[in-house]
């Protein structure tokens, strides 16, 4: 593995989940970052990733260096032959250069703008590290992909699942703010990558990226889809289709324990932050079938994993 920004980076899945739950029965500290550093830029907050992947890193043995691009760094320009006389005082050009003489990895926490789609799909902050960085590069959550959760839902229905080949059903939910599609794209190509059956359930205008979903069926019942499921993973995401746009809040879509009834006593996964009751309900959030807090807690062996494979690589 030389960078991770996608799920594509992935050579063999099954032996980095190993790898990932291995690392957390150790949970403890290793050598293979010793002297080296991790460069973390976020253009957008975050609870789980910024610390989980800290602490990944040191538990490797790495230095962190954390920053809050959007507030503290010089606006960045990404056009290549822009003339910068308005407000970006940086080109990505310098920028990448310079942070790769400070940093073995960088990482790079980018959203979509959800206004232009192409623009979006080009996703210009985390290709623009990818092209000007000369050290690998991670992913935290780009305008169109979250890998870094992906594996670590993977890890975590691997850690739950029984003998049978488990049904894993993406939900949309609610939300009142338009949300990137970045985390069920992940979720549903690592899916892909398993041994499950995948269906997803969303409301009509709501269908993901075809090049994505690809043959997973796309339910638009949600009863229909949730029935006999193992897994359901509850998430808002805005339309791709109207691309940006809040077609509906309709709270019949809200995870309850009544929707949990449907299912075959699924597990109950979301990335987290969730808002209760418009997403999940506190019945179901609060209930025993809900993962999300282990689910947050295997973020730290995901990382560590994909941390620890991009080091081995990079002293080859
Ligand atoms: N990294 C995990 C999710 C991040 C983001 N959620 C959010 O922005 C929720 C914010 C809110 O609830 O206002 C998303 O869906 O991609
Ligand atoms: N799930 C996740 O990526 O959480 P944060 O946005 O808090 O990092």
């Amino acid at each position: 593995m030389k960078n991770y920004t996608s799920l594509e980076d992935i050579e063999n899945l099954e032996e980095l989940i190993f790898e990932a739950r291995e690392l957390k029965k150790q949970n403890s500290a290793a050598e293979v970052g010793k002297g080296k550093t991790l460069g973390m830029l976020f253009f957008n907050p975050s609870l789980r990733t910024r610390l989980s992947t800290e602490k990944a890193a040191k538990l490797l043995g790495m230095e962190v260096m954390v920053m809050n691009a959007d507030k503290d760094g010089w606006a960045l320009e990404f056009e290549d032959g822009a003339v910068m006389n308005s407000n970006k005082a940086e080109h990505i050009k310098e920028a990448a250069a310079v942070l790769s003489q400070y940093c073995d990895i960088i990482a790079v926490r980018a959203f979509p703008g959800l206004v232009d789609r192409e623009k979006d799909e080009a996703d210009v902050v985390l290709a623009g590290f990818e092209k000007y960085a000369t050290v690998p590069v991670v992913n935290l959550e780009s305008a169109t992909g979250h890998p870094l959760q992906a594996l670590t839902d993977a890890m975590t229905v691997s850690e739950l699942k029984g003998e049978k080949k488990p049904k894993v059903v993406l939900t949309w939910a609610p939300h009142p703010r338009a949300l990137p599609q970045a985390v069920p794209n992940s979720f549903v190509e690592v899916m892909q990558k398993m041994d499950v059956d995948l269906v997803v359930t969303n409301p009509e205008g709501y269908d993901l990226n075809p090049a994505i979903t690809k043959d997973t069926p796309v339910v638009h019942e949600q009863a229909e889809a949730l029935k006999d499921a193992d897994f359901v993973y509850v998430k808002n995401w805005s339309s791709y289709e109207q691309y940006g746009k809040i077609l509906s809040e309709d709270p019949v879509w809200t995870f309850d324990n009544k929707k949990l009834g449907l299912t075959n006593a699924a597990k109950i996964m979301h990335c987290l932050p969730v808002r209760r009751n418009v997403v999940i309900a506190d019945e179901v959030l609060d209930g025993k079938n809900s993962v999300v807090i282990q689910q947050a807690g295997n973020r730290t062996f995901a990382a560590q994993a994909v941390l620890k494979r991009i080091l081995e690589n990079s002293k080859k």
